[in-house]
C-alpha cells in the first residue's frame, strides 16, 4: 500500500476503531483528523465550535485533511468531512475512499453507549442520538459519492477490516 486510505461515514460508524485495526493489519500509519485537531489546537471539537462556530471547525477540518495526507497511512476522517465538495474531490484524487455504512439505529446505540460529548457536540441542537437519523439521511448521498468502496459496518471490527482488505485486493487485481 502506498496511497492513503480514507475512512468516511457518520458519527459512530467506526472510522476510528476500524482505522486503528486496519492500519495494524496493513502495517502502516494511522491518523485521525479529529485527533489531529485535538492535539494541534489543544481544543476539543466542542471548544472549537464554541469559539469559531461550525464554519470555523469545517475550515480547520479541511486543513487537517491536507496536513495528514501521506503515503502508507490509514486516515479516519470526521463524520462531516464529506460536506465540502473540495474534500470529497481531494480524497478521491489522493487515495482510496472507504464508506463504512451502518443504519441510524445502530449508530444511535453506539453513540448512546459512548457519547464523547466533547468530540461530538450536537449538530442541530437536538440530542445526538435523535439527530443522527436526519443527519445520516442528509449525508448518505455524499458518503456514497465520495466512496470507492462501501462496506457494511454493522459487523464486528475484525470482520470489517477483513471486508476492507478484500475490497482493496479485488480492486488491485482488476
Ligand atoms: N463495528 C463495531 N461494532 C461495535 N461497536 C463499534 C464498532 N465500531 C465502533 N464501535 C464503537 O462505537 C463507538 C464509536 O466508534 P468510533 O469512535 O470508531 O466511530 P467514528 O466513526 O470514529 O465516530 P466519529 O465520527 O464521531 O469520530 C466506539 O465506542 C466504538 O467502540
Ligand atoms: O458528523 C460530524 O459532523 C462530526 C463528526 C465528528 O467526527 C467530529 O468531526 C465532529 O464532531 C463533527
Ligand atoms: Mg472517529
Amino acid at each position: 500500500m502506498t496511497q492513503p486510505i480514507y475512512l468516511v461515514g457518520a458519527r459512530g460508524c467506526g472510522k476510528t476503531t476500524v482505522g486503528v485495526a486496519l492500519a495494524q493489519a496493513l502495517g502502516c500509519n494511522f491518523v485521525d483528523t479529529d485527533h489531529y485537531l485535538l492535539t494541534s489546537t489543544k481544543m476539543s471539537v466542542a471548544d472549537i465550535v464554541a469559539q469559531e462556530g461550525w464554519d470555523g471547525f469545517r475550515r480547520r477540518e479541511s486543513g487537517a485533511l491536507k496536513s495528514v495526507t501521506a503515503p502508507n497511512t490509514v486516515i479516519a476522517t470526521g463524520g462531516g468531512m464529506v460536506l465540502a465538495e473540495s474534500n470529497r474531490q481531494f480524497m478521491r484524487e489522493h487515495g482510496v475512499v472507504i464508506y463504512l455504512r451502518a443504519p441510524a439505529q445502530i449508530l444511535a446505540s453506539r453513540l448512546e453507549a459512548f457519547p464523547e460529548e466533547g468530540q461530538r457536540p450536537t449538530l442541530t441542537g437536538r440530542p445526538i442520538t435523535d439527530e443522527i437519523v436526519d443527519v445520516l439521511a442528509a449525508r448518505e448521498a455524499l458518503y456514497n459519492e465520495a466512496a470507492h468502496h462501501v462496506i457494511d459496518a454493522t459487523r464486528p471490527p475484525t470482520e470489517i477490516v477483513e471486508a476492507v482488505l478484500a475490497a482493496l485486493q479485488k480492486a488491485h487485481a482488476s
